[in-house]
């Protein structure tokens, strides 16, 4: 095993903690979906080199216990022995890292919003949002700014649904929606994958509203 730096893996943990609590408290684990990874600064960039501390399976994300975390290989594997489960979507995120090279942070999320939108446009496999100042979270700085989220079927098999995300992600847009599952998103620092799922959320979440509103208008 390759060295790793003990305050690499302290700083990845922590900033996964304060992930973690923020986003609990706006509700947006329940019943203990979502998972959260970052990758261990230091380790190689290099695809199938890197290392990412990841959310433990079916824990209870609104508490804090020592064996929340966990560190795993890009094919999913431990890095130490551990009694501990990595999340059950762990190659998931791993295939995000190793097709987005500046990827450094992976979140995942399940919402009624994003949800309720991924089953709406589902035939469509995408939806496009124009026209929103905050389509400015995802640095795209223009008139008429619009951007396109892909969506996939919710497929029970991790490995299909890993390669079906892979398949649709698009460099430029941080995020991937899953059919009634939810929704993954990623950025080149924990920072910009909380902003990028914040103005994600915030786009599903009007969408939604304005939806109800014309119809019963
Ligand atoms: C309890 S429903 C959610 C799970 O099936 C899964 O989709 C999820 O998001 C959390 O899985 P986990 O293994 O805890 O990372
Ligand atoms: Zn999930």
């Amino acid at each position: 095993m390759e060295k790793i730096n003990l305050e690499a893996i302290q700083i990845a943990f922590d900033t996964l903690q304060n992930v973690k609590d923020t986003f609990s408290k706006k509700g947006w684990f329940p019943a203990t979906s979502g998972n959260l990874s970052i990758r261990v600064k230091g380790t190689p960039l290099e695809k199938n080199q890197s290392i990412i501390a990841i959310t433990s399976s079916g824990k209870d994300k609104s508490i804090r216990t020592p064996e929340d975390y966990i560190l795993v290989k890009m094919d999913g594997s431990l890095v130490l022995p551990s009694n501990l489960k990595p999340s059950a979507e762990t190659l998931i995120h791993t295939s995000i890292y190793q097709r987005i090279p500046n990827c450094q942070a992976v979140f995942h999320i399940h919402t009624i919003p994003n949800n309720l939108i991924s089953e709406l446009y589902a035939d469509q496999g995408k939806v496009t949002f124009i026209n929103h100042e905050i389509i400015k979270a995802f640095d795209i700085w223009k008139d008429n700014a619009s951007i396109t989220i892909p969506i996939v079927e919710n497929y029970f098999s991790i490995p299909k649904l890993a390669e079906e995300i892979s398949k649709v992600i698009q460099p430029e847009v941080p995020g991937v929606l899953i059919r009634n599952h939810g929704i993954y998103v990623w950025g080149d620092s924990d920072f910009t994958a909380k902003r990028h799922l914040e103005a994600f959320e915030f786009l599903f979440e009007y969408q939604m509203n304005m939806y109800f509103l014309k119809k019963f208008k």
